[in-house]
């Protein structure tokens, strides 16, 4: 099968240093895919390349080819293209995707207007349709609110809701379950994994968190200081890592963690 996302060989330098060192990446179609390792190894910018956000002053060599078309050539209108339509993302702290002054409306028609000439009737529909496809409670009502009035887990479901409304092959989701609490972690996973059989979207999944990995990725990448440093099926690399750092990792986790 040929990837959607293929990255080769991606070496990101900045200010002498080598953020990122020679990456290789492969997502299939409908595939979910671990980035591991722990904080400043390079996941987010090995990840945000498939966008083709470069942090500024930074050089990028290498080939980041979605779906045949190295992201790294592409003029900022196709650009613009590929974030609006073929992949999107979601943070951490799902504020930085919701917009505090906008109601959750406005800030999930927008997109649909813009981007698919939907009348305002249509983008409202269609926004209900995705707040409820993340399980939001009472879509009619939450539409007419502000973000503040959500839990930091339904924050992140509208966040996410916002992500899909472009019908994304490809989500990143960098940290999603990092700032929440252990049982709302829980169901935004939930969520995730069946939107992924829902929709077939394939989704690159970063956390520091193996134990979140093993739940949700089939393949995994560890990363350490811009190198990945060992990859595979995710069952088989938390049973038997091969590279001393990940299996600093694994015996990082509770034992019930692994065999789960
Ligand atoms: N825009 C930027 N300008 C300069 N340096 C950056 C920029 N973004 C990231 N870096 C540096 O690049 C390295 C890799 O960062 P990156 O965010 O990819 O790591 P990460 O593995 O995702 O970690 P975290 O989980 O903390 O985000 C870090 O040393 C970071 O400080």
């Amino acid at each position: 099968m040929t990837n959607l996302l293929d990255i080769r060989d991606l070496r990101l330098a900045l200010g002498g240093r080598n953020l990122v060192d020679g990456v290789d990446i492969t997502v299939a179609p409908g595939e979910v895919v671990g980035l591991a390792g722990e904080s400043g190894s390079g996941k987010t910018l090995s990840a945000l390349t498939a966008l083709g956000f470069v942090p500024s002053g930074a050089t990028a060599t290498g080939e980041v080819l979605f779906d045949g078309r190295n992201v790294l050539d592409l003029s900022s209108r196709d650009l613009r293209a590929l974030r609006g339509d073929r992949v999107a993302v979601v943070f951490q702290d799902p504020m930085t995707a919701l917009h505090p002054m906008l109601t959750i409306e406005r800030q999930l028609t927008e997109h649909q207007r813009v981007h698919r000439s939907l009348t305002k009737k249509q983008a409202k529909e269609r926004a209900i349709e995705l707040l409820d496809r993340v399980r939001i409670p009472d879509p009619h009502l939450a539409i007419r609110s502000y973000p503040h009035r959500f839990s930091g887990g339904m924050r992140q479901r509208i966040a996410i809701a916002s992500a899909l409304a472009c019908e994304p092959e490809l989500l990143i989701a960098d940290e999603v379950t990092t700032a929440l609490d252990v049982t709302v972690q829980a169901g935004i996973l939930r969520l995730l994994d069946g939107l992924r059989t829902e929709l077939g979207m394939a989704m690159l999944f970063i956390t520091h968190d193996l134990a979140v990995m093993n739940v949700v990725s089939d393949r995994l990448y560890v990363m350490k200081t811009g190198k990945v440093v060992e990859s595979g099926a995710t069952r088989d690399v938390l049973a038997d890592p091969q590279h001393e750092y990940t299996r600093s990792l694994v015996d990082a986790l509770p034992d019930t963690e692994v065999s789960a």
